[in-house]
């Protein structure tokens, strides 16, 4: 579940709802000035997913959906924010950027003998402080700020060379990526599109693929890479976030016409997340790309975790044209899939660790007991090689079990999108959907219009301007009153909160 504000709990203190509220405030009057310093597009870049989620003991936390947002916007933009935080909130002391949720852990196993186990999902947070004078330092600060200041010079390193795209894994490519039902049909695409020679037809263009956290994306993506360099093709694989950032980085040094010159000369274009692309004029520049690419019949690859008609932040001429080729769906990976997956990494792993053995019943139970996605089986297979090795015993079903436990899940949650939430509210409250998104403030549409906003930050991960957009174009101030106000009713009366509980079910089945 997404975060919710701080102090936005059910049943929270009047006193803290009005608190959390005027910080609210405060942080949407720092977005608009960051936002008309800064110009839309590098403001909706950077800063467009930063959420405040709450201030406490004088500490504010700020939260980004990735790493690399993380240690940008901690880079570079620290002095920006800084004396706005102290002149709209000078209670706050410090100010730290967390990770809402962590993607993509090594499946190296020797990768995770260094790290505890339970390293998985872990928030990586980083503190900065607004003036030095005026905190105690804090060891542990200290230490994460070496670690962000030693990986930012990396990072910088690298982006000197972004063009030249992001890194590749030689271990993601076709060999190691296992097939099976779900998979089979964007694999044989993407091996059509990676081996094709210049002088050919492009049959699949874009190729687009998509499926939700973990299920080989990223790894067929690095896959085609790989491959169609070998067949002596130009390629570049860029993150959607490395391709903002290139193109800034080259609107800043005015090296824009280089920067989309290297960009055309290229035979196939690989773009992962595109889902994270942002800003109106970033977007342009993605179109004008895949259109000069697609009518010079350069191959364009991308990935994302939805179909292009459900990439509500991106521009309608851009959906449609990243629709307008071969779009596949991977679906989760079924168990045969799975105990493929866990054989390949095991044998892996066995080739550092030589005495690591895994009887195929305790593969069989991981396999059944780990549905999710194949990071969960990377996951896995790191925890089972951590407790071979702590042990020094082989690998039982009891161990395996306490190995592997924090990573059981039933089910992945399924994906609810807010027009569904439009409608089944609507439906359930008799009005229609389009009253819901109208400017109607009579009581009979006000209240469900609320509940639905209310149900859209519980159920999905989209932030509160976001929700807005989608709301007839709200203000994200309305949609968090909407969500406080229904948090309010539904503590006071039972059968609003038993209604609540019946439209999620509803939603989630
Ligand atoms: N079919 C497969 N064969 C081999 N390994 C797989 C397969 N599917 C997934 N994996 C492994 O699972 C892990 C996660 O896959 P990957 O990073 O490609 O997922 P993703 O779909 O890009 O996820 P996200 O949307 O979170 O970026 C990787 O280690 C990958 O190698």
């Amino acid at each position: 579940m997404n975060s919710r504000p701080a102090g936005a709990g059910v049943g929270a203190p009047v006193n803290d709802d009005v608190k959390a509220e005027g910080n609210q405030e405060a942080w949407t009057r720092i977005c608009r000035r960051l936002r008309s310093e800064l110009g839309e597009d590098v403001f909706s870049s950077w800063f467009g997913r930063l959420e405040l989620d709450g201030i406490a003991d004088g500490s504010a936390v700020l939260s980004v959906p990735t790493k690399f947002l993380k240690s940008w916007i901690e880079s570079h933009y620290c002095e920006k924010i800084w004396p706005l935080f102290e002149s709209e909130l000078p209670e706050v002391k410090r100010v730290s950027i967390r990770v809402r949720s962590s993607r993509r852990p090594s499946f190296e196993p020797s990768a995770l003998a260094g790290g505890p186990p339970g390293a998985r999902g872990a928030v990586v947070e980083t503190s900065f402080a607004p003036s030095v004078q005026k905190i105690r330092p804090d060891p542990k600060i200290q230490e994460s700020e070496k670690v962000l200041q030693n990986s930012v010079k990396r990072q910088i390193d690298f982006d000197g060379d972004f063009v030249n795209g992001s890194p590749l894994d030689r271990r993601l490519n076709f060999s190691s990526f296992l097939v099976g039902r779900s998979n089979q049909l964007a694999h044989a695409a993407a091996q059509k599109v990676a081996s094709a020679s210049a002088d050919e037809p492009l049959l699949y263009n874009p190729l687009y693929l998509h499926a939700t956290v973990g299920l080989g994306k990223t790894h067929l993506l690095h896959a085609v890479a790989h491959a169609a360099t070998a067949v002596t093709r130009r390629v570049i694989y860029l993150t959607a976030e490395r391709f903002m950032y290139g193109f800034v980085s080259a609107l800043k040094a005015q090296t824009a016409i280089a920067f989309k010159e290297k960009l055309r000369s290229i035979d196939v274009l690989v773009i992962d997340d595109v889902q994270f692309l942002q800003g109106k004029s970033i977007q342009q520049e993605f179109c004008h790309t895949l259109n000069a690419l697609i009518d010079a019949r350069r191959q364009i690859v991308i990935a994302a975790d939805r179909p292009p008609g459900d990439l509500e932040s991106l521009d309608e001429r851009v959906r449609s044209r990243l629709a307008g080729g071969l779009c596949v769906e991977m679906g989760g990976l079924d168990e045969s899939l799975r105990i493929k997956i866990l054989e390949a990494r095991i044998a892996a792993a066995k080739q550092m660790h030589p005495n690591f053995e895994v009887p195929a019943s305790v593969i069989g139970y991981v396999a059944s007991a780990i549905q999710t996605n194949g990071r969960d089986l990377d996951g896995a297979v790191n925890r089972l090689l951590a407790h071979a090795s702590l042990n020094g015993a082989p690998i039982g079903l009891e161990t395996a079990e306490l190995a592997i436990r924090d990573l059981v899940r039933t089910h992945e949650p399924k994906r609810i999108k807010i027009e569904d939430i439009q409608k089944l509210v609507a439906s359930h409250f008799n009005v229609s959907r389009a009253d819901i998104l109208s400017a109607r403030r009579t009581a009979n549409v006000v209240r469900p219009r609320q509940i639905a906003m209310y149900l859209s930050k519980m159920l999905t991960l989209r932030s509160l301007p976001e929700i807005g957009r989608r709301f007839g174009g709200r203000d994200h101030t309305t949609v968090l009153h909407a969500v406080r106000k229904i948090e309010t009713l539904a503590t006071a009366d039972g059968s609003l909160s038993e209604e609540l509980e019946l439209l999620k079910r509803m939603l989630m089945e």
